[in-house]
């Protein structure tokens, strides 16, 4: 068992935002969240990680409901990276990723080489060993994403909650930063908007709709033509290709 969300639901201004949702992420599987925008993916992902309190609903951690769970022991278990994480003090890549270690610290103790090695790993996975002492915020885009990701790596969590991890990044650092999430011995449960690169990477998911889940399964179960009509309003046709069961979404242009 690892992170859990049984009929949650949030509510903001009086509009109900999250309207009963239930999520259950079996331990090292990949679930990718979808819906058009304002369906309520972000909200989700942050009642998931303890910042939000659903207004109704339970969230556990290996069973125990959120609120009981230590901040401490949360923070070491669970990374998030959000959708525009940014940092206003200035900062170096370095520092940056050795913020994910801020959990497992004592106090204001020296970095252990345990700190020193997850930060240069994390570093190395996401292809910023070249920037380690560059200034975060003269990155590019898509190194400041990966940035966020890698300082999320040096947390060494067991459950990675990713808000578009794919932003800014062109579609090969896309695959290679998808295919490094799939490989990694964690739960990781991300909102995405590209249909394929999610029937490609994740192993099931959730197809939100104002607030619904509305389809829950793995991409073949999910990923329907009609239902990605109803949702998205756009008329698609799915392909399985059968050499290796690959899912393909192709999108009719507008008018055609
Ligand atoms: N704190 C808040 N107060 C009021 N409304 C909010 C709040 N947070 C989110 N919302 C609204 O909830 C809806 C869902 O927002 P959310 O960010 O969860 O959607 P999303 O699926 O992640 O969208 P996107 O794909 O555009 O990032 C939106 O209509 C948004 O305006």
């Amino acid at each position: 068992m690892t992170l859990r969300a049984d009929a949650v639901s949030w509510t903001a201004d009086g509009r109900l935002i999250v309207d009963a949702v239930s999520l259950h992420a079996e331990p090292g599987s990949t679930i990718g969240l979808l819906g058009p925008n304002g369906s309520g993916k972000s909200s989700l992902l942050r009642i998931l990680a303890g910042l939000r309190r659903p207004t109704a609903g339970l969230v556990t951690l290996d069973g125990a409901p959120l609120p009981a769970v230590r901040r401490r022991d949360l923070a070491r278990r669970v990374a998030v990276v959000a959708q525009h994480a940014t940092t206003e003090v200035a900062l170096t890549v370095r520092e940056v990723i050795a913020l994910g270690r801020t959990p497992h610290r004592r106090g204001w103790s020296a970095p252990t080489a345990d700190d020193d090695r997850a930060v240069l790993d994390a570093a190395a996975r996401t292809g910023l060993t070249a920037h380690l002492d560059q200034a975060w915020h003269t990155l590019s885009g898509g190194e400041r994403q990966r940035a966020q990701i890698a300082r999320a790596l040096a947390q060494q969590p067991r459950e990675l909650l990713l808000d578009e991890p794919t932003n800014h990044l062109d579609i090969g650092a896309q695959l290679d930063l998808l295919a490094l999430v799939g490989a990694l011995p964690v739960t990781t449960v991300m909102a995405l908007h590209d249909l394929n690169l999610a029937a490609m990477f994740c192993d099931r998911l959730v197809l939100l709709h104002r607030g619904r889940a509305v389809a829950a399964g793995t991409p073949a179960e999910v990923l329907d033509a009609d239902r990605i009509h109803e949702v998205y309003g756009v008329r698609a046709t799915v392909q399985r290709d059968p050499s290796d069961d690959h899912l393909t979404v192709r999108f009719t242009r507008p008018g055609a």
